[in-house]
């Protein structure tokens, strides 16, 4: 199910502002990519660029490539609600349907989908919500109103959310940043089950969380202030954190700047 990510020259605009320029990078299939820099280099931007979600932005648009396997994720062919279904996302404030209970903010995309048989429906619930390590917490609950559960559970409701549509890729937009600890470390458990199965892609300011769940580390920096943000380099986490090839990535990790 899961897909490699290729990204090949890609610039990234809004408007006239080029916010991201020149970044090539691949993704394994069933691997965890971290992405780190500091504030405004562009970490989320390139993750938007992912799924389509940035055109969404007025202004916004991409030049060069992006792939899932061999598809062109920006080809004219290419729909680009059905490429969001198939690379989900997660963002940083937990954002369940508020007035839909847990069971129907976890079948909500199966039923925009056409879905209406209630034995497959309720058979999703339960597997996604099991997916997102939820179940045991909201399985008597299941009617009570999503906006009811903490932070964290609405994190992972939001997580069994995405899964339901079993999408190839997930993104996931500094997932944890509203979170306490505790909750912040269910998260990155799951995050480190659900990679046997997705191709996933995490925006982090916590270094700690990005050497605990990647595999591989992007760092990405800005050359001046008002200058595209680039990526500096990409490597196994392990390299990155111990002996990265370059100085910027270095000083970035040890606390010099950022
Ligand atoms: N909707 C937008 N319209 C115009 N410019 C934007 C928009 N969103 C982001 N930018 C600009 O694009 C650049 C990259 O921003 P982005 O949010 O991707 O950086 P980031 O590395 O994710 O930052 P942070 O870590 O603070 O979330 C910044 O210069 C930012 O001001």
């Amino acid at each position: 199910m899961a897909k490699r990510i290729d990204v090949k020259d890609l610039d990234i605009y809004y408007g006239d502002f080029k916010a991201v320029e020149g970044v090539s990078l691949t993704v394994e299939p069933r691997s965890v990519t971290a992405f780190i820099g500091p504030s405004g280099c562009g970490k989320s931007t390139v993750l938007r660029t992912l799924n389509r979600m940035h055109e969404v932005i007025p202004g916004g648009r991409v030049e060069g490539k992006v792939a899932l396997d061999d598809q062109d994720l920006y080809a004219s062919s290419m729909d680009p609600v059905a490429v969001r279904r198939t690379v989900g996302m997660v963002f940083q404030r937990p954002n369940p349907f508020p007035t839909m209970s847990i069971r129907d903010n976890v079948a909500a995309g199966l039923r925009l989908n056409g879905v209406k048989n209630k034995k497959q429906l309720d058979e999703v619930v339960e597997r996604s919500l099991k997916g997102a390590n939820l179940w045991n917490e909201v399985k008597d609950r299941l009617d009570k109103p999503g906006a009811g559960l903490s932070g964290g559970q609405q994190q992972r409701l939001c997580i069994a959310r995405a899964i339901a549509v079993e999408p190839q890729v997930l993104l996931m937009d500094e997932p944890c940043s509203a979170l306490d600890p505790i909750s912040t470390l269910a998260i990155e458990d799951l995050i480190n089950d659900l990679k046997s199965q997705y191709t996933i892609v995490i925006v982090t300011h916590n270094m700690q969380q990005a050497a605990r769940v990647s595999d591989q580390t992007a760092f990405f920096n800005l050359k001046a202030t008002g200058q595209p943000g680039r990526l500096v380099e990409v490597d196994d986490t392990q390299r990155i954190f111990s002996n990265p090839s370059e100085k910027a990535t270095e000083d970035y990790i040890s606390g010099r700047f950022g």
